[in-house]
C-alpha cells in the first residue's frame, strides 16, 4: 500500500480513536509526505501500523531516530498527548546516586512483592529502526552490541544467546520465566518490528539471571535488571552500572533535546524507564474503584503479570511508574517506590481488618 493509500484509510475511518488519527491531520500529512529521513524513512513507514490497525491506541512508530525531527509536526503532538505534558522539555538524564539511592527493600517481609524489575530502552544513534533496517544492518548492529557485552564484568558478566538457532524447548522455558520476548504483537508486526525475524535478535544473561538485555525486540536494546523479592535498590544499582558500562564501551545512544532517549514507539521515549514490582494485592484489587484511584493519585500503572494488556492472576499485579517523560530516571524510580509503598500500606490495612473480623 502506498503512503497516500495508508493515509486515506486512516482519514476515512470514523470510529478510530488512536492518537495517530487525532494528530495526523491531512494538513500535517501533506506537509511531510514527500520528506525523507537521513535513513531513507517516510511518514508512511511511521504510520503503517496505525493505518492497518485502526484499533491502535497510539498508532505511530518512528521509522528511525531522525523521524523525531523530520516528522516532528505529527510525532511531537502524539508525544505530548500520550505523556500528558504541555511542553517537550525533558531534563538531562540523571540516575542519582545509584550506589546509595536512599531506598532499599520495599517489602522486607517478603510476603507481598514477588519480584522487582527495572528496564530501560536504548537505540543506537547510527542505525534506523525496523522499517528502514536491512538484514545486513540488523546483523551488524547485533555485532556492535555483542562487542559491548564483552565489557561486562563481575556481577554483570554473562553470555549472549542469539534467537537464531535457539531450541523450541529453551525458548519456551525462557518465555515462561518472564525472560524472553515473542513475535506475537500484531501492532509491532505491522510496524515492521518482526522484519527479518529472528536475525539480529537475541538475549544476554548474566550468570545468575538478574541482568539481561533484549537485543532487537521492539527496541535496539532493552536493558533489564530483575530479581525475586522487593530489593529495588539492588535492582536499580545493577541496571545503572550496566548502562554506565555500555556507554563507556563506546556505544552512542540516540537522544533529542527535550525528548530524552529515543525509542521505536513514542510511548517509551524520555527516560525509557519502567520500574515495576509484581505484588500481591488481592484485598485492594477487590475494591476496584479504590485501587484505580490510588494508582492514579501516585502515577502508577497496573498491568497483569504476563505483560501489557494481560490480566492479573491470583491478585498479583505488575505495578510501575506511569510517567517516563519530563522527569529524570531517579525521579521515575522514586515515583514507583512511593506509589508501591502506599499501595502496600493499604493492602496491609485491608488484610489486618479482615483478620480482625475473623
Ligand atoms: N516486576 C516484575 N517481575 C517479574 N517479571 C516482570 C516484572 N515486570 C515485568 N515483568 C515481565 O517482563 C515481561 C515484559 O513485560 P511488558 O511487556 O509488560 O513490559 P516491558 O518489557 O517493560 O515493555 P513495554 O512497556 O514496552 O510493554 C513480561 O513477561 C512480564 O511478566
Amino acid at each position: 500500500m502506498s503512503d497516500a493509500d495508508l493515509f486515506s484509510k486512516l482519514d476515512g475511518a470514523c470510529d478510530c480513536k488512536s492518537l495517530l488519527k487525532k494528530h495526523c491531520t491531512k494538513e500535517r500529512f501533506d506537509a511531510v509526505k514527500d520528506k525523507k529521513t537521513k535513513f531513507g524513512g517516510t511518514i508512511g513507514d511511521c504510520i503503517k501500523s496505525g493505518c492497518l490497525n485502526l484499533d491502535s491506541g497510539v498508532g505511530i512508530y518512528a521509522c528511525d531516530p531522525d523521524a523525531y525531527t523530520v516528522f516532528a509536526n505529527v510525532l511531537d503532538e502524539v508525544i505530548k498527548d500520550y505523556h500528558k505534558v504541555d511542553k517537550l522539555d525533558h531534563p538531562e538524564p540523571d540516575m542519582g546516586n545509584f550506589e546509595d539511592p536512599g531506598f532499599g527493600d520495599l517489602d522486607p517481609s517478603g510476603d507481598f512483592i514477588v519480584s522487582t524489575r527495572v528496564r530501560v530502552g536504548r537505540s543506537h544513534d547510527s542505525y534506523g529502526f525496523p522499517p528502514v533496517l536491512s538484514k545486513d544492518q540488523i546483523v551488524k548492529m547485533e555485532g556492535d552490541t555483542k562487542a559491548a557485552f564483552e565489557k561486562f564484568s563481575g556481577e554483570l558478566a554473562g553470555k549472549y544467546y542469539p534467537l537464531e538457532g535457539m531450541s523450541r524447548e529453551e525458548s519456551k522455558q525462557l518465555t515462561a520465566d518472564h525472560f524472553l520476548f515473542k513475535d506475537d504483537d500484531r501492532f509491532l508486526r505491522d510496524a515492521g518490528g518482526y522484519n527479518n525475524w529472528p536475525s539480529g535478535r537475541g538475549i544476554f544473561f548474566n550468570n545468575n539471571k538478574t541482568f539481561l538485555v533484549w537485543v532487537n525486540e521492539e527496541d535496539h536494546l532493552r536493558l533489564i535488571s530483575m530479581q525475586k523479592g522487593g530489593n529495588l535498590a539492588a535492582v536499580y544499582r545493577r541496571l545503572c552500572q550496566a548502562i554506565t558500562t555500555m556507554q563507556n564501551s563506546g556505544l552512542s545512544f540516540a537522544k533529542r533535546e527535550g525528548l530524552g532517549y529515543l525509542t521505536f514507539c513514542p510511548s517509551n521515549l524520555g527516560t525509557a524507564l519502567r520500574a515495576s514490582v509484581h505484588m500481591k494485592v488481592p484485598n485492594l484489587a477487590a475494591k476496584a474503584d479504590e485501587f484505580k484511584a490510588i494508582c492514579e493519585k501516585y502515577n502508577i500503572q497496573a498491568r497483569g503479570i504476563h505483560g501489557e494488556h494481560t490480566e492479573s492472576e491470583g491478585g498479583v499485579y505488575d505495578l510501575s511508574n506511569k510517567r517516563r517523560l519530563g522527569l529524570t530516571e531517579y525521579q521515575a524510580v522514586m515515583e514507583m517506590k512511593t506509589g508501591v509503598e502506599e499501595i502496600l500500606k493499604r493492602e496491609k490495612e485491608l488484610e489486618g481488618a479482615k483478620g480482625a473480623k475473623k
